[in-house]
């Protein structure tokens, strides 16, 4: 059977440039990439993706604010923040219209506070981006509009702790569609299980499955005409150590790498975002952790394992209290502050952050309180702070 392929979006010249992207402004700045380039992309949309990824992790500090969380996932957090006030009927209920009306709120004034001065870019959920159409408040401040890709997790036959990431089957289609509402990057959140080598978490097997998909999405992704973050994110609730931690992170990376080499990835286009290596939970190591040892343990990881043409990388923060993300990233840009030649660490692209609950934990409690004033100085101070750290103060 034959099947007619798809063309990439910008198969045809003219919709190009049709954007208003300040980032697409310096696109004559860059060299003439088919001299060095062998990629299927054309030059136009290479040079596209390479100036908006690029234009994501800089200027040095900046970086991005997650706010893709599936409907469910936001429900759940108004819940959580709002646990505590409820009075003797119990916690207040909503209506579906009622939920939905409170994210499209939340996420207008969330984004209300936003600032181009430390933020670059924001993840949207698709229902923000096409159902609420927010992403023109954020375009107008010169902040770039990025939209979640990954669908839902399914268990992984042979591994019930374990899952298979969802959503490649009409990627194509959701993506092109994403770029029409103005997105023009795009993540997607592959969860690594990561134990002692005893409990042998992950499988070989999950491995392989989370490197192919990302692989794929990065390069469906492109051919969409959006830089795509990829997202492998190792956990920590279990007990593996810091230095099970790290061997699990380089493998993981080192494997997407290799798997987005077959798939024709054009790395200068992307962006990665990995977790903290750290100890789990359940490791007796975890109660003394220090900022500094996380730090050594990720610029390890980031200078073994990701090649020098990825223009950056932006760390999640994974559930781990603000305080705490913003010191781990202060600790690994400080490191690579005062680190000299010949360390590999002086040749590290940026590192910065891709946070989502870190910067927005405590705003969430003040916004269903209805203290706006509390949550626009939240919002701030979190941003602020994330961008502090990523210069290494
Ligand atoms: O809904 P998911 O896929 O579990 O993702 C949850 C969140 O994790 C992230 O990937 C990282 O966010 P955190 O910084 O809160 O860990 C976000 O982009 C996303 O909203």
């Amino acid at each position: 059977m034959t099947s007619t392929p798809v063309p990439n979006t910008f198969s045809s010249p003219k919709n190009l440039f049709t954007s208003s992207d300040n980032a697409l402004d310096q696109l004559d700045t860059l060299p003439d990439l088919g001299t060095f380039l062998d990629s299927h992309l054309s030059p136009s949309v290479a040079k596209e993706l390479i100036t908006t990824a690029q234009a994501l992790v800089s200027s040095r500090g900046r970086g991005i604010y997650a706010t893709d969380e599936s409907p469910e996932a936001m429900d759940a957090l108004f819940q959580a923040a709002e646990a505590g006030d409820s009075d003797e009927q119990g916690p207040k209920t909503y209506s579906d219209s009622e939920r939905r009306e409170r994210r499209k709120e939340w996420k207008k004034d969330a984004y209300e506070v936003m600032s181009s001065e430390f933020v670059s870019g924001v993840i949207l959920s698709s229902e923000t981006l096409l159902d609420f159409n927010l992403g023109p408040s954020l375009t107008s401040k010169g902040i770039i509009v990025g939209v979640r890709a990954h669908g839902e997790l399914a268990p992984l036959p042979t591994s019930p702790f374990e899952f298979i990431v969802q959503g490649l089957d009409n990627l194509l289609s959701n993506l092109q569609a994403a770029r029409a509402a103005g997105a023009r990057f795009s993540k997607w959140r592959a969860p690594i299980a990561c134990t002692s080598p005893a409990l042998e978490l992950p499988s070989q097997v999950s491995l392989d499955v989370q490197a192919e998909t990302l692989a794929m999405f990065a390069a469906i992704s492109q051919q969409a005409g959006l830089v795509p973050i990829v997202e492998p994110d190792v956990e920590f609730s279990a007990d593996a150590s810091l230095e099970r931690s790290v061997e699990v992170h380089e493998k993981a990376i080192g494997m997407i790498y290799a798997r987005c080499r077959e798939h024709g990835v054009l790395l200068e286009g992307t962006l990665l975002k990995p977790s903290f290596p750290q100890p789990g939970l359940k490791h007796p190591s975890r109660s003394n952790i220090n900022p500094k040892d996380i730090a050594l343990a990720t610029v390890t990881v980031i200078s073994r394992s990701v090649p020098s043409a990825v223009p950056g990388v932006v760390f999640l923060s994974g559930g781990l209290p603000s305080s705490v993300a913003i010191s781990y990233l202060s600790a690994v840009n400080a490191l690579v502050n005062s680190s000299s030649a010949p360390s590999p660490f002086t040749r590290l692209p940026p590192l910065t952050f891709s946070y989502g609950r870190a910067i927005q934990g405590d705003a969430i409690k003040h916004w269903v309180r209805g203290d706006k004033d509390s949550l626009k100085a939240s919002l701030e101070d979190a941003c602020k702070s994330c961008y502090r750290a990523a210069k290494g103060e």
